[in-house]
């Protein structure tokens, strides 16, 4: 890829820029924040770290939204985080007014950009991004379940003590505590995870993967997670630069799949160099259908507020 524009240099957006750069992800990362001389100084940061990290990839920092021109890629990472004893919901109305200025000038200075929301709530904001652009919905995407599943890998493998790499998890619905911790996936090298974990042991694991962004969050206090969701931003655009035809899953626009439409939820897609180029329909068990139905329920009642 070319160019990347990220909008929002805060914390997420800066360590997006780093993975991004690490990676040699994109030729240009462009670095986009209203914020005075912070998007300049954090790409300056970074770029200094190149002859270390040993990486070509260039990066400039801007307060104009207008530099994202000619940009491949926008991701929107702009806006304000929750706080604690908050929920993601808590934050639409101050983020959505921010999407939309942003998306407005996407579609007059990068119409041909690839579009992937960050922000929270994350699912309604795909949504309110894709409405607001009249993109293609392949080029339309939030990042959520990539963070989700490996949080979900992480405490797998924390709890049995294998290696990390043995695991494999997904986690689909929406990004928040009705996420749908795909247990009946989750596997140790093949092997289902129920034949090393006890029901309690697994209840436990879904009960952390779902509040894994609290759990961060109240630790921390003032700032919420932003490592583990840059790695999972930059392995979505990973799939797509380097045209893995990767599964991963993310906040895709659905149209029909999963019994749904005309809403953003997460779901397993095959990405490539096109965006979503798929979105994978699994045959779901009656508690996995009614868990992302519930899911699903959660996300509507943020989007009727938006479309107020
Ligand atoms: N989808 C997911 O899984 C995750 C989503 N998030 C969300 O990502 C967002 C960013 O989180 P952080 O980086 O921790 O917050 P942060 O507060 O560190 O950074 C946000 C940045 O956005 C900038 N900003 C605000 N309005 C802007 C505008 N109109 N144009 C350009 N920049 C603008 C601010 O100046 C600030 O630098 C939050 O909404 C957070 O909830 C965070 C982690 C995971
Ligand atoms: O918890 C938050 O508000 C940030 C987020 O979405 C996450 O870390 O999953």
């Amino acid at each position: 890829m070319k160019k990347i524009t990220i909008v929002g240099a805060g914390r997420v957006g800066e360590s997006t820029a780093h993975n991004l750069a690490k990676h040699e992800t994109c030729r240009e990362v462009m670095l986009i924040d209203i914020k005075e001389g912070v998007p300049q100084g954090t790409a300056l940061d970074i770029q200094e770290s190149a002859p270390i990290y040993d990486f070509d990839t260039r990066l400039a920092g801007s307060n104009d939204l207008k530099d994202m021109a000619g940009s491949n890629m926008v991701v929107i990472t702009a806006g304000v985080p929750r706080k604690p004893g908050m929920s993601r919901s808590d934050v639409l109305d101050t983020n959505l007014a921010v999407l939309y200025g942003i998306v407005d000038e996407v579609k007059k200075h990068a119409p041909q950009a690839m579009l992937l929301i960050v922000s929270n709530p994350v699912d309604v904001l795909t949504y309110a991004a894709w409405k607001r652009s009249g993109f293609e919905r392949r080029h339309v995407f939030g990042m959520a379940g990539v963070l989700d599943s490996a949080r979900m890998a992480s405490f797998v493998a924390l709890e049995t003590g294998f290696s990390v790499k043995d695991v494999s998890a997904m986690v689909l619905g929406g990004h928040g505590d009705t996420m749908v911790p795909m247990t009946r996936f989750a596997t140790i090298n093949g092997i289902p995870i129920d034949h090393f974990l006890s029901k309690e042991q697994i209840e436990k694991i879904v009960k952390r993967t779902r509040e894994g962004g609290a759990e961060i969050l109240s630790l921390r206090k003032t700032a919420s997670a932003y490592d583990a969701p840059a790695a999972a931003i930059a392995s979505m655009i990973d799939a797509i630069s380097r045209n893995r035809r990767h599964i991963l899953p993310a906040v895709a626009v659905l149209e029909g799949e999963y019994g749904l439409t005309d809403i953003c939820m997460g779901v397993p897609c095959v990405f490539g160099e096109h965006g979503i180029e798929k979105v994978i329909e699994l045959p779901l068990s009656a508690q996995e259908a009614a868990e992302f139905r519930k899911s699903a329920e959660t996300v509507r009642a943020d989007l009727a507020k938006l479309k107020k």
